[in-house]
């Protein structure tokens, strides 16, 4: 075990020991905020687990699952519990499957019964068919019955499910969504099925409970229902940190649970600890005590930090950006505000990726590959490995950079990986040296042409690398080249519209979309940040640019209206706008390790400024306004 393990007790480590022990518990609930050590208070379970239960458990061929949010979480407390064998430490989805595969024979049936269902929806769909119902409609819904009618004679020789990335029935593949509807659907409705999972893992703990689905709490539920105390299952989560519209926010333990708090904070500061406390009066009023300590000679001492909300006109947003982080920078004379290197551990956080495309100079990009197109071409676009972006990441802005740095040993690495005109076949026909030549001028001209500046079309460069034979285009790529129309953009959206914006994008559009995929930037999205945790967080607060209508800052600080929807949300006692912003704010500003700037694009600072003053979220003397 791992320092995890070794962490002082605190209160609720040890109810939580003592209900571990207890040979009648069948599961609890631990509510507790962020920074609070809910990981830590987890590992130290397993330890005791470990201790107490161990060799029998082994005995028996029986495991402890621990079910968490991310695969970087799944190996963080792997490793704190040394990847002892006894536990089972895994996503959702791999638990499940794992707890689910044994049943086969349920599997082959729930997947037939699944594509009849299938087929009920389209038949539905075809009845509902009007005139105007388009021809395409009609055939792609024939078509697809068909398809289901024959996948159903098809899984019939399918010998073994397994779990993969996307369903393919006839393939005996099931994915993601469709393990989780399998699995939560089986232990529910078939007692035996539930027993024999719990007997499998007796201890069920389910971190960032919160943002586990109502299905899966439900499915989990039911083994308890179905085994008592044979089976004792644990939730561990923060319903204020719940990110994702389909978690199921607050558990509600079952009679004879026990409710578990941990009300401390060792993560942030006395001025961030009192910001999101207060952020959190409006939504359940939990409050944490304590906050970050550090040794001042002998002594532990809290650490105060900064927090700070900063008002500034909605002009020049990454001018204001700068700006602000100028002003940080003096007023705590702490240059590191102004440092994007990771070790200056500032985090920019901004409420999506499209907000950092803007802020980096490639928003007109960004909404090309993410308006209506697949799936694919976003998550390619997103983590740069799509074909289409591929000639400028791998090969011109690289070789653009070498050449600007004198780098000639790197430049030659670049060409002899990259240029078929080095090739083997092609260079042995030709005279080497009038290849390096020719391959030389061309290299100038990249530099000279597409810079981090250019405003040269994309379609410009992909065309010098062609005919230069630089770099060896994908044949998708070619073939968009060849019915490209550079006078005209297109208008439409989708995947094929997406590649000839990305022709007429301005080559200093692809040069801060490197920055973004070279991660040079700090920016990260509210909504990905949570777990984290860094010495210098600036969160920016901007409802125009995120394009969420979930979200609202102006609403949040009473400065724009509540709507209809809004107003009859809050009748019915639905979820509303200010509790999702509420917990936005929450998970953003509870990153702060240090100091914590918080900054609002307002439409009148004045007006926005006393507002948010007004509020107390923040002491008004940290509530500033930055304007000419
Ligand atoms: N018992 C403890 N004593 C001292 N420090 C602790 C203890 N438990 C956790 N910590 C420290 O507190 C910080 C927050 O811990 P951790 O990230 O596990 O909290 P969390 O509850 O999972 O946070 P969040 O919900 O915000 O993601 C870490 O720096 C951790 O080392």
């Amino acid at each position: 075990m791992t320092s995890r393990a070794g962490k002082p007790d605190t209160p609720a480590d040890i109810e939580l020991r003592s209900i571990l022990d207890t040979d009648t518990s069948t599961g609890f609930v631990m509510v507790s905020g962020a920074g609070s050590g809910k990981t830590t208070s987890i590992v130290k379970a397993l330890d005791h687990l470990r201790k107490t239960r161990g060799p029998y458990l082994r005995q028996c061929a029986k495991k402890i699952a621990c079910i968490t949010y991310t695969e970087v979480a799944v190996s963080e407390i792997w490793g704190d519990v040394g990847n002892d064998p006894l536990f089972h430490v895994s996503t959702i989805h791999s638990f499940l499957w794992t707890a689910i595969k044994p049943f086969q024979v349920d599997i082959a049936s729930w997947v037939g019964r699944r594509l009849d269902q299938k087929i009920v929806d389209t038949e539905e769909k075809v009845a509902a068919f009007t005139n105007r119902t388009h021809g395409k409609t009609r055939v792609q819904a024939a078509a697809d019955i068909e398809r289901y009618r024959a996948q159903k004679l098809e899984i019939a020789s399918v010998d073994r499910f397994t779990y993969g990335v996307g369903s393919d029935y006839p393939k005996g593949i099931l994915g993601h969504d469709d393990v989780i509807r399998l699995s939560t659907e089986l232990i529910r409705s078939q007692p035996l099925i539930a027993r024999v999972v719990g007997q499998k893992f007796p201890f069920v703990f389910v971190d960032e409970s919160q943002d586990t689905a109502p299905d899966v709490v439900e499915a989990l539920k039911a083994v308890s229902e179905a085994l008592g105390p044979k089976f004792c299952l644990g939730f561990i989560g923060d319903p204020m940190q719940k990110i994702y519209t389909t978690g199921a926010g607050a558990i509600e333990p079952l009679p004879g649970w026990k409710s578990i708090e941990k009300p401390e904070n060792f993560r942030c500061p006395v001025a961030v600890l009192n910001v999101i406390n207060n952020i959190r009066l409006g939504g359940d009023g939990l409050t944490q005590t304590g906050g970050k300590t550090e040794f001042v000679g002998e002594d532990r001492k809290p650490v105060q930090g900064t927090a700070k909300l900063l008002v500034v006109p909605k002009d020049d947003r990454s001018g204001r950006l700068s700006a602000a982080r100028q002003w940080l920078a003096n007023q705590h004379a702490d240059p590191l505000w102004l440092s994007n290197e990771p070790e200056a551990d500032v985090k920019v956080l901004v409420i999506a990726h499209r907000m950092a495309a803007s802020r980096l100079g490639f928003g007109g990009l960004y909404e090309a590959f993410h308006d209506k197109t697949s799936e694919g071409l976003k998550a390619g676009f997103d983590d740069g490995s799509h074909w289409s972006v591929q000639p400028f990441l791998k090969f011109l802005m690289p070789i653009v950079l070498a050449n600007g740095a004198n780098e000639q040993f790197e430049m030659m690495n670049l060409l002899r990986r990259f240029a078929p005109s080095l090739q083997r076949e092609y260079a042995r026909a030709n005279a080497l040296p009038t290849i390096l030549k020719e391959l030389d001028g061309r290299v100038k001209t990249l530099t000279e042409a597409f810079g981090a500046n250019s405003t040269v079309a994309a379609f410009e460069a992909l065309g010098h690398l062609r005919d230069g034979k630089m770099f060896r285009l994908d044949d998708r790529l070619l073939t968009a080249m060849a019915e490209h129309n550079a006078t005209v953009p297109p208008t439409d959206s989708g995947d094929t519209a997406a590649l000839q914006k990305l022709l007429h994008t301005p080559m200093k559009e692809l040069w801060g979309y490197r920055t973004y995929i070279e991660e040079q930037s700090p920016f990260q999205t509210h909504q990905g940040v949570k777990g984290a945790e860094f010495s210098r967080v600036l969160t920016i607060l901007d409802d125009e640019e995120g394009r969420h209508n979930q979200f609202s800052y102006g609403k949040l600080f009473g400065i724009t209206p509540p709507s209809d929807t809004d107003e009859s949300n809050r009748r019915e006692g639905n979820e509303t706008t200010f509790d999702r912003t509420r917990r936005l704010l929450y998970v953003c500003c509870s990153r702060a390790g240090k100091d914590l700037a918080v900054i609002f694009f307002a439409d009148d600072p004045a007006a926005a400024h006393a507002a948010i003053a007004d509020l107390g979220l923040f002491p008004p003397e940290d509530v500033h306004i930055l304007a000419p």
